[in-house]
């Protein structure tokens, strides 16, 4: 709800049919979730720059770099996890409007939270990645040595650990990165976004 009074929205000459029509591609959300260390980012990465490569606009929205200045305000309570996947879902929106692919890699645990992004940004416009690696397979790359950490007490409402992660009933794509190779699981979404018409790869 806006808390804004007087407000009135205002419109453009160029929409998003216009743009799409210029970039030669349609635009939409990848919304990758999973756990910390899943491959949330590596995967996202690396299908931006295989899209880049084929000239199709795209940008990687990455949680640990938007809690640095967008959502620097928020930490990990659910309220602040709400918060924080409203506001990435209302940048994509925008994004999706400027004619982009965004690759978002936020582990986004609570399903309620995911549902009203594909709710806002309407039909076809969110495909979500659920990147299903296992807790153990996770915990063992432990990156950022974080669930070291969160396994000492250290960090108190852990995914994974001490805090919920609601898995999704039905996402377009499902990853286990334990059990595909990086090369695979950008293939399988680059061939879904063709499959679909989103982007062609007729050269
Ligand atoms: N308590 C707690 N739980 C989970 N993750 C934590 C926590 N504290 C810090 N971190 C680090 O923050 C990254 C997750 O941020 P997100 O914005 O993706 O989280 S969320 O979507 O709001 O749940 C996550 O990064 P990724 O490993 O890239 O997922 C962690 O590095
Ligand atoms: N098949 C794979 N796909 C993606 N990442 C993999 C794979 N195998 C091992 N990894 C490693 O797993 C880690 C995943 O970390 P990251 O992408 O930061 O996860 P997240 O963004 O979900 O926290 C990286 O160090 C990456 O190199």
């Amino acid at each position: 709800m806006a808390k804004s009074e007087n407000i009135t929205w205002q419109t453009t000459k160029i929409n998003k049919q216009d743009r799409r029509k210029r970039f030669g591609h349609k635009s939409a959300v990848l919304w990758f979730t999973g756990l910390s260390g899943s491959g949330k980012s590596t995967i996202a990465v690396e299908v931006e720059k295989q899209l880049f490569d084929r000239h199709i606009n795209s940008y990687v929205l990455d949680g640990d770099n938007i809690r640095f200045g967008l959502n620097s305000n928020l930490g990990f309570s659910a309220e602040d996890r709400a918060e924080n996947i409203r506001r990435i879902g209302e940048v994509s929106k925008l994004f999706a409007d400027a004619g982009l692919f965004t690759l978002t890699a936020f582990i986004s645990p609570y399903r309620a939270d995911r549902d009203k992004v594909r709710e806002i940004l309407g039909d076809g416009e969110f495909i979500e990645v659920f990147v299903d690696t296992p807790l153990e397979v996770c915990e063992k790359r432990d990156v950022k040595h974080l669930y070291e950490k969160a396994r000492r007490g250290e960090i108190k409402g852990f995914t994974g650990i001490d805090a919920p992660y609601e898995a999704p009933e039905e996402p377009e794509l499902t990853i286990d990165t334990s059990a595909q190779s990086l090369e695979a699981s950008a293939k399988q979404i680059i061939d879904y976004l063709a499959s679909h018409d989103y982007i062609s790869l007729a050269e």
